[in-house]
């Protein structure tokens, strides 16, 4: 069952068409990641999902609901985390998190909560007293505190150090695994990896791929890179034929390789006959951040604005 449903999705500001015509789906329990760079449309589907924007033309449902007419109805079912909330500095962490858990009909337990994102410690510390990632957090759990079906993360790990934006993966896991439905945004491409069950990226409005990380990025054709360092004994022309002449950089050696297992095979192979290591020796597979950039930059924008 889909727990998303976006069918032919408009939204113009003036001349510009933040969004033009995009159909997704997300499935119950899913985590989806919309990626693509500054002004490619996301905050603005995001917001017509979470029914805070209206939306040109096209049918979107989100359990069950239409988001322009479903009112707080709707909005108590769902979670939302956005790049920016607006806090009362005064408040304490706790008195944020329960006056937000109270709003709700099956709100979270606060302290729970607050422990869950990891500001046990910052319970009783006023607003203004937070750094810029632990206020970050607090979004975090200002945005659960409905206990929601279904979440939605803007850029949810913006200003978190890398500590922290690894305890926010693993929470965000474990909701993932808890079964509640999670749409997500965000210029992490290791995030999205790490995170996502299904991506899109989008451009100008538009969705220019979807589907898992692993199948963009197999389906990109991009090369698998073989790396190493080249020996002082060893000079490039006494290597193996490889599918592509290796550049070499200093003193690291790299293959933009067709046939990585073949290339490894004759690398590894000729070391061991010679006696020689080759330090550093890695075969690195395109990442989706590969993928990405290889999509965002054939694609030009040509749109006014
Ligand atoms: N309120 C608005 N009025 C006019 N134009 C807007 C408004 N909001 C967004 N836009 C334009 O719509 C386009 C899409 O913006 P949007 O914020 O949806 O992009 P985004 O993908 O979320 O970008 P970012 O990664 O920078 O957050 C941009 O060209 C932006 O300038």
């Amino acid at each position: 069952m889909a727990t998303i449903e976006v069918r032919d999705l408009v939204r113009a500001y003036g001349p510009v068409r933040a969004v033009d015509g995009i159909s997704f789906s997300v499935g119950d329990g899913e985590t989806f990641a919309l990626l693509g760079p500054n002004g490619a449309g996301k905050t603005t589907t995001v917001e017509i999902l979470e029914g805070y924007r209206t939306r040109d033309a096209g049918t979107v449902r989100v359990l069950d609901c239409d988001p322009a007419t479903g009112g707080p109805a709707y909005r108590s079912r769902i979670g939302v985390v956005l790049q920016s909330a607006g806090f009362e500095e005064e408040f304490t962490v706790r008195e944020l998190v329960r006056l937000q858990a109270a709003l709700y009909p099956r709100g979270h337990d606060p302290d729970e909560l607050i422990t869950l994102v990891g500001l046990a410690g910052k319970r009783d510390t006023r607003v203004k007293g937070l750094s810029g990632g632990q206020r970050r957090r607090l979004d975090l759990a200002l945005g659960l505190a409905g206990a929601p079906e279904m979440l939605f993360l803007d850029e949810p790990t913006t200003g978190f150090d890398p500590a922290a934006r690894h305890r926010a993966w693993d929470l965000v896991g474990n909701l993932r695994a808890l079964g509640t439905t999670i749409l997500l945004t965000t210029h992490y491409l290791e995030e999205a990896q790490r995170l996502a069950d299904r991506v899109a990226v989008m451009r100008a409005g538009r969705i220019l791929a979807i589907g898992s990380p692993e199948d963009l990025r197999a389906g990109s054709k991009l090369p698998t890179v073989i790396t190493f360092e080249l020996p002082a004994a060893v000079r490039v022309a006494d290597l193996p034929a490889l599918s592509a002449p290796p550049e070499v950089a200093g003193v690291t050696v790299r293959v933009t390789s067709r046939e990585p297992v073949a290339d490894s095979w004759r690398l590894t192979g000729w070391a061991v006959q010679h006696q020689v290591t080759l330090p550093d020796f890695a075969v690195s597979p395109p990442a989706l951040e590969d993928v990405y950039l290889a999509l965002t930059a054939e694609n030009t924008d040509d749109r006014p604005g």
